[in-house]
């Protein structure tokens, strides 16, 4: 029998440690409103988590029944923070001494020399592994500029806090007020971009969102990722954490995976791979991460010895190099020889403030909600989407039904053989995996089946206007459907009560907040989010009782152009229940990721603990004190079999991973994840909605091209059911489950025809006369 990993058994549920709040008469006591600013959950209120006990903010009531704090200090985990004292005998310099300059810049040019250019080859998962974090052959090279910068800003940091002796909590604090300005690297030290068109629609690549001019990068693509918590490094820098709070070595990451994750089929009682492959499009449209490159053209750096033997030698190794090492004995990679698996540091920003600071990470796409993926983040690669004709999006017609555009990009696929399909949309990762490639068709169609209505609705619109609305519409549609339901079915409803994201019903909202910066967290990318990799079944189930393994369809779409396939696809994600979210990962993420035509593939399990500590976040534990919950004392909470695997990878709770504590807990009621993530999604969530100008519940005196009422309550009516039936062949697909993250068979929901009236249509006669 397989052994439950999870925390089921645990009596003591992450109940939080709330004040008291109880009466003498042991009724609840009403707390007083906030005055002035918002009452939050504790986990956005992250500057209490330093604060000493009598320095707390005042309690106030959450909806559902919670308690929250009224804070001040907002989003800014170093809010507050007065201790400037300690610096009166040896103040800092307030410039850069030359000095430091100069030994950063010939270390810097150093960094590169001897390093051994090992071929990454085509076809290796290496090399697929490259391509998730492509975006378009132009981004490539300026990011590879920027990143040469950034790293150079990195390394003075570290030269100067060296030579200063700067404490490392005063960096990861950001206590160190030090300019980069009138410097040879202040180069990409530049203001936000200034923005002239008020009343535009969402740019494509996010700027100009928030209103106040020294905001308007807020958000928009290539703009660093946020953090609930300082960052956890060595040297409060960039220096990985390779060390266990006792002073011990961290447990190699793959020995964590195969320890800890096993490949056990539990299948959701509730939602679909739908459910699964959706969170993937959403993950793809908020975050991208890009590597550290060899040169300009992207090329890929390696850190093993051919095959994954050994680890470079030191000296020939690159310095963002940071390998997973393998065991001996490991079960699966021990057969084939394999001691190392390949691990590419991701790429930094240019200090946006021009100031010494630790690195901080880079996302390619706009962190706002807003179909990225269907569009592009960039001005040029969206106007290469376009026809220009109708508004409409170019299209591959085959068939007698329209697919994505087929690419030639070399860098959008995998193998490269001549003859192999590959498609083109908004986001460099779309042929992932097959999957993914029929959801992103679903958007284009929709796409041009609005642009289409809405040109029959307004004759004389032009092309532009045409475009324009249809992607508001779309935007608003993905949104909606966010929110209303797939969302809640993530982190339950009590979770979506107490962040304020349920939709409404009626009206406009008013949760507006122009100091709510959007920014994706590298808690919610590099661990929370990933949640998604345990809801991965390891095949697909088809129609005709045939099943493909996932390996064979990543970067790999080819089927799509089998006649059927595609509505044979949509079904299978809406009948196949989706796995649990819990600490089984299929091995066809964990031995066989990009595998291609190789005996073995890369370890997504593994990828994920070693991505964690070079983006530097903390342990699950900190997080589990910054929402307020009693932190892990001792393994012997958990069940015994669990207990005994976490200690033999673990020397203390306080060295669990965000990403494995996280998946370890138990399912929030009515939803599929632990409470900590769902805490970290819905405070990434709330972001998003608070802080997008162009959130489609929002009004003309928030949102410069609002929605009508009229129109508002029918964007209401989108569902995903009806995107599927709107946007389906009708070849072997003419029902659908009304609630389409969820199983068909399951209590309460049912399969319907596409013309049902229960899938209510967004009539577009509300857009007609423009
Ligand atoms: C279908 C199979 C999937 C595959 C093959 C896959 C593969 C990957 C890979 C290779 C990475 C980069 C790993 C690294 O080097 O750090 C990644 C990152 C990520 N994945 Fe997945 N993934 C899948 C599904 C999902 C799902 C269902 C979700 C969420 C619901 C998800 C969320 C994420 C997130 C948030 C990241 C980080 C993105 C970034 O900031 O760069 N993935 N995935
Ligand atoms: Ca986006």
């Amino acid at each position: 029998a397989t052994v439950t990993l999870r925390q089921n058994d645990l009596k003591q549920e992450h109940s939080h440690s709330e004040p008291d709040v109880t009466s003498k008469s042991g009724l609840l006591k009403k707390c007083k409103p906030c005055i002035d600013v918002k009452c939050v959950p504790q986990i956005q209120c992250p500057a209490h988590v330093r604060m000493k006990g009598h320095e707390k903010p005042p309690i106030c009531d959450l909806p559902a029944g919670k308690f929250g704090y009224c804070c001040r200090s907002g989003q800014n985990h170093t809010a507050g923070d007065q201790s400037k004292e300690r610096r009166v005998f040896r103040p800092l310099p307030s410039i850069l001494p030359a000095a430091v300059l100069e030994d950063a810049r010939i270390s810097f040019k150093n960094l590169m020399h001897d390093v051994a250019e090992m071929k990454v080859h085509r076809g290796l998962p290496d090399f697929t592994h490259g391509l998730v974090f492509h975006s378009t052959p132009k981004e490539d090279s300026q990011n590879f500029a920027l990143s040469n910068n950034a790293l150079e800003q990195v390394i003075t940091t570290q030269m100067f806090g060296k030579q200063e002796q700067v404490p490392l909590d005063d960096f990861i604090t950001n206590k160190v007020h030090v300019t980069f300005s009138k410097t040879p690297l202040a180069h990409n030290c530049q203001p936000p971009p200034i923005c002239l068109h008020r009343h535009n629609y969402r740019s494509i690549d996010g700027t100009c969102n928030n209103p106040m001019p020294q905001r308007s990068h807020w958000g928009a693509a290539g703009q660093p990722m946020e953090r609930l918590l300082p960052p956890a490094y060595e040297d409060g820098i960039w220096t990985p954490r390779i060390h266990a709070t006792d002073g011990s070595p961290l447990s190699s990451a793959r020995d964590i995976s195969r320890v800890l994750f096993d490949d056990v089929q539990r299948p959701h009682a509730k939602c679909n791979q739908l459910t699964m492959q959706f969170g993937q499009l959403l993950a793809h449209d908020i975050s991208q991460s890009a590597s550290v490159r060899l040169d300009e053209k992207g090329g890929l750096v390696q850190c093993c010895t051919e095959g994954g033997k050994s680890m470079l030698p030191k000296e020939k190794t690159h310095f963002a190099c940071l390998p997973i090492s393998v065991a001996p004995d490991d079960e699966f990679y021990g057969a084939f020889g394999v001691r190392c698996l390949n691990l590419v540091r991701l790429s930094l920003v240019p200090s946006p403030d021009c100031q010494l600071s630790y690195g901080k990470q880079r996302s390619k796409v706009t962190h706002f909600l807003d179909a990225s993926p269907i569009y592009g983040s960039h001005e040029q690669a969206a106007l290469e989407l376009r026809t220009f004709r109708g508004g409409q999006l170019t299209m591959h017609h085959e068939h007698g039904r329209d697919l994505l555009p087929l690419t030639d990009d070399k860098s959008a696929c995998g193998g490269g053989e001549s003859g192999k399909t590959c498609f083109k949309a908004g986001d460099g990762r779309t042929n992932q995996i097959i999957s993914l490639v029929t959801l992103h068709i679903v958007f284009g169609r929709e796409h041009n089946r609005v642009a289409k209505i809405l040109s029959e609705l307004n004759p004389t619109a032009t092309d532009e206007w045409l475009y324009q609305e249809a992607r508001r519409i779309v935007i608003a549609e993905l949104q909606h459907i966010t929110y209303n339901e797939y969302l809640p079915a993530v982190i339950g409803p009590q979770q979506m009560k107490r962040f304020r994201l349920v939709p409404r019903n009626q009206g406009y909202s008013t949760d507006y907040n122009v100091d709510v910066n959007p920014a994706i967290t590298n808690e919610f990318s590099g661990a929370a989010f990933r949640m998604g990799h345990s809801s991965v079944d390891g095949k697909y189930h088809l129609r005709d009782g045939g099943s493909i393994e996932i390996p064979d369809v990543m970067f790999n779409p080819s089927r799509l152009r089998q006649p059927a396939f595609y509505d044979d696809m949509l079904q299978t994600l809406f009948t196949q229940p989706m796995q649990e979210v819990d600490s089984s990962i299929t091995h066809g993420l964990s031995r066989y990721l990009f595998r291609g035509d190789n005996p073995f593939g890369l370890d997504l399990a593994a990828l994920n603990i070693q991505r964690g500590r070079d983006q530097g976040l903390r342990s699950y534990n900190d997080y589990l004190e910054l929402m307020g919950a009693p932190k892990l004392r001792h393994f012997g909470i958990f069940p015994k079999e669990v207990a005994d695997r976490l200690s033999s990878v673990y020397r203390s709770p306080d060295d669990i991973e965000l990403w494995v504590g996280g998946l370890l807990e138990k399912a929030v009621q009515d939803g599929f994840v632990g409470i900590t993530f769902a805490e970290i999604i819905a405070d990434q969530f709330a972001r998003f909605k608070q802080g997008d100008r162009y959130f489609y519940e929002y009004d003309e005196k928030v949102n410069p091209t609002a929605f009508k009422p009229e129109q508002l309550q029918e964007i209401r009516k989108a569902t995903m059911a009806r995107l599927i039936c709107d946007n389906a062949d009708h070849s072997t697909l003419h029902e659908v489950p009304v609630a389409a993250f969820v199983q068909a068979q399951f209590p309460g929901n049912k399969m319907v025809s596409c013309n049902d009236p229960k899938l209510p249509k967004v009539n577009l006669k509300a857009w007609a006369n423009h």
